[in-house]
């Protein structure tokens, strides 16, 4: 399984390798063994120590980052930029975490491999219009081309946990789906559009921040122009419709 893992990461010599959650060192090692210079997040103490005193101690294309993920990973991203590959095999609470701060910020690895419980990786690679669409899936999708890799079973892991957990791969596209000019407003409209899965895009609209800022009217002349049905729910749109909507919506702002 990490075999498989260092294998879709394609890392070449020294590339830079963010791995979140190294735990004692598995896939370090071979990373390492593939000559990529690796920097190791991990919170655990005791991991820490292995890692740094121990297992690699004496390898000068290893750095360990100790603490929380959450907060080292987006300030390193802020110091350093983007590193060609990012990794993660993460408890489940934490991963979908991580992975929506990178994707929301301005870095973007060209190739992220990341080990998560299997619900999580098919809202991720979800299409247009099924049931685990969501606004996870645009953001996740709006710059990458999101792929199941494999699935492994509980049995891989010590202690096994109660869930499958499957790979997922996360190639840059070459332009990303959504024009750079409306990232922000993009990004609020899908948060919005999807705040409760049972309203309709109008009254998701209405509740929420754009509600507030563009009143009813507004709301109404916003999907009117867009041509989306007020009545419709987000899961019934496609990223057309999403797109239109943030032109609109830019637009009103900028007026
Ligand atoms: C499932 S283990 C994976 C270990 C190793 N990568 C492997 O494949 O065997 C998860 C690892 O993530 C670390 N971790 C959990 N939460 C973290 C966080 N917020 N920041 C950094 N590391 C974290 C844990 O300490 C543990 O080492």
């Amino acid at each position: 399984m990490r075999e498989k893992i260092v294998a879709l990461l394609d890392v070449q010599q020294s590339q830079t390798v963010w791995e979140i959650g190294p735990g004692i060192g598995a896939i370090t090692s071979l990373l390492l063994e593939q000559g990529a210079n690796v920097t190791a997040f991990e919170i655990d103490h005791g991991f820490c120590r292995i890692l740094g005193e121990q297992a690699f101690a004496d390898e000068p294309t290893f750095r360990l980052i100790a603490g929380d993920a959450l907060k080292t990973l987006p300030a390193q991203l802020a110091k350093e930029g983007s590193p060609d590959r990012l990794c993660g095999n993460l408890p489940y609470n934490v991963g979908s975490v991580v992975i929506a701060k990178v994707l929301e910020s301005d870095y973007r690895p060209p190739v992220m491999v990341f080990t998560l419980q299997k619900e999580v990786v098919d809202r991720l690679c979800a299409h247009p219009q099924s049931k685990d669409w969501s606004s996870f899936s645009m953001l996740a999708q709006m710059d990458y081309e999101v792929k199941p890799a494999f699935s492994i079973n509980s049995g891989a892991f010590y202690p096994p946990p109660k869930v499958t957990s499957s790979t997922v791969l996360f190639t840059l596209r070459e332009q990303s789906l959504v024009p750079d000019h409306l990232r922000k407003t993009f990004l609020l409209v899908i948060r919005e559009l999807f705040a409760q899965r049972r309203k309709t895009v109008k009254n998701n609209l209405l509740s929420g921040k754009i509600g507030a800022m563009v009143g009813k009217g507004g709301v109404e002349s916003l999907l009117d122009a867009s041509h989306v049905d007020p009545s419709a729910r987000a899961e019934a749109l496609v990223w057309d419709d999403f797109i239109a909507l943030s032109e609109s919506l830019s637009s009103c702002q900028a007026r």
